[in-house]
This record gives structure tokens, C-alpha cells and sequence, in this order.
């Protein structure tokens, strides 16, 4: 083992089997708490792999991650401001359509990301065929089918996300392209988040929170902003160890 830990975020609509996941790769190395000054439970873990040390978050199962409740807000301000090294993001491949929605509100927010289909025992029983390749193509990240509960796939998931963390993989994660009015005025925007903010940030995505008139965003940034020149962690975050 190297030491060097990276951080993984599980992310995705509730009951995907994120949970099961988490489990399956941390066993005993695990510990519950709440998320920092919310009632929210954050589970945090431990394992190896390939001789590569990893933490990984288990997020709460969310629809999108617009904040509009509080699990959307901590979903969407770990992916975003604490900035793991990959974020996988479990779909239920037996209703991929509505599962899309959240990988790719993910990908918006950041390149560095593992699409994980989980329950294709299920997917099979219904006669549900899913082409991986021609999924990976168009999302531009790796997809990888896995059935979390019966522990099949995990070995090529964790293949993939060591292949993004170590940036061994070209990545071209699919962005949704807006009218040209609206890829105008945030490239207008991008520049003055960058110069405010630094420019470690997800740019565009902030740019597009701020012209959807989400001002929670702002405070948020402030806070992140003010924690930085005190020198602290930017988002406090539970660091009780397992
Ligand atoms: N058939 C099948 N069931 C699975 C698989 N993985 C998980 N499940 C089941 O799916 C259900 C939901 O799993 P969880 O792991 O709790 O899902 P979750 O994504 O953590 O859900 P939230 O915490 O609510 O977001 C459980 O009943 C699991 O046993 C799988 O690969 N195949
Ligand atoms: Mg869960």
C-alpha cells in the first residue's frame, strides 16, 4: 500500500443499491454519523484495493441535485466542494431512463466520474439488455454493470474507478449544451467565479446556479471562501475515524 487515500463518492436516486454497495466493499471498516450540524446519517468507509487505499462516502439517495432538501444540498455540496477523486453514481439499470437524469447532473459538476449499473440480475430477469460500450461512448466516462447484492462486477468498478483516479483514461464526460444566449453569459460568468472563488472550482456549474437564480449557492461559496482564508477545511466534515 501506497498511503495515499482516495476519496470516493457513491451518489444516485435512493434505492439503487448505493448502501449495498458501500457495504459489500467496506465491511467492518466503516462508522455512521451525521453530516456536520445536520440530522442527515453519512456513512464513511474503508478498503483496498490493488494495493490503493480508499475512503468512500455513502451519499444520501437523491432525485437530482438541485438542493431542494437538505439530502440534495449535502449530495451536491460533497461533489462539488469537497471534490472526491471519483464519484461513482449507482443506477438502477432496470429503469436506466429515469436513472440518467442524476449522472448526468453529475457530470455536469465534475469530469472525474464512474457510471455504475447495479441490479443487472434484475435487469436480465425482465429481458432488459443494456450496451455498455455504446453507453460509455455517449456519457464519456466508464460504465460498468455490477449486481452489488450478489457481488458481481465489483472488481472491474473498482478497475475503473482506480483508472480515473490515477487519470489513466481519457474522459469526455457528455455536457448538456444550452441556447447560445445562455453558453454566452456563462462564459461570461466563468472568469469572475474563477477569479473569486480560485478556479479548483466547478465554474460552469456554479455559473449555471447562478443564472437559475439559486442564491443559496452564493452563501455556500462565502462560506467555502471564508473557511479557506482562515486556513481550515473548506467544508467541515466529520473526520471521526472508524
Ligand atoms: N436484486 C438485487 N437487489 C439489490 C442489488 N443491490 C441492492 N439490492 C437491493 O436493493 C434495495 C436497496 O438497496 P440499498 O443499498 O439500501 O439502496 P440505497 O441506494 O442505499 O438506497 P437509499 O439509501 O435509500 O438511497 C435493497 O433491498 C437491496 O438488497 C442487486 O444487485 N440485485
Ligand atoms: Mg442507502
Amino acid at each position: 500500500m501506497n498511503g495515499k487515500k482516495y476519496r470516493i463518492a457513491l451518489a444516485g436516486n435512493p434505492n439503487t443499491g448505493k448502501s449495498t454497495l458501500f457495504n459489500q466493499l467496506t465491511g467492518l471498516r466503516q462508522h455512521t454519523g451525521n453530516w456536520p450540524g445536520k440530522t442527515v446519517a453519512q456513512s464513511k468507509g474503508y478498503f483496498e484495493h490493488k494495493n490503493e487505499e480508499f475512503e468512500i462516502i455513502d451519499l444520501p439517495g437523491t432525485y437530482s441535485l438541485i438542493a431542494n432538501s437538505m439530502d440534495e444540498e449535502i449530495a451536491r455540496n460533497y461533489i462539488a466542494f469537497e471534490q472526491p477523486d471519483v464519484t461513482v453514481v449507482v443506477l438502477d439499470a432496470t429503469s436506466l431512463e429515469r436513472n440518467l437524469n442524476i449522472a448526468l447532473q453529475v457530470l455536469e459538476i465534475t469530469d472525474k466520474a464512474v457510471i455504475c449499473l447495479n441490479l443487472i440480475d434484475e435487469a436480465a430477469k425482465k429481458g432488459i439488455e443494456i450496451s455498455e460500450a455504446k453507453l460509455q461512448k455517449k456519457l464519456g466516462v466508464p460504465v460498468v454493470k455490477i449486481s452489488a447484492r450478489n457481488k458481481v462486477g465489483i472488481s472491474s468498478l473498482l478497475d475503473a474507478v482506480l483508472s480515473v483516479v490515477k487519470g489513466l483514461l481519457p474522459l469526455s464526460p457528455y455536457k448538456l449544451e444550452y441556447s447560445s444566449e445562455i453558453e454566452e453569459r456563462i462564459e461570461a460568468l466563468i472568469p469572475d467565479i474563477q477569479s473569486i472563488y480560485g478556479s479548483h472550482l466547478p465554474a460552469r456549474w456554479i455559473a449555471l446556479r447562478l443564472l437559475e437564480g439559486d442564491e443559496r449557492i452564493i452563501d455556500e461559496l462565502n462560506v467555502k471562501l471564508l473557511n479557506e482564508k482562515k486556513g481550515g477545511q473548506s467544508y467541515e466534515f466529520a473526520s471521526g475515524e472508524y
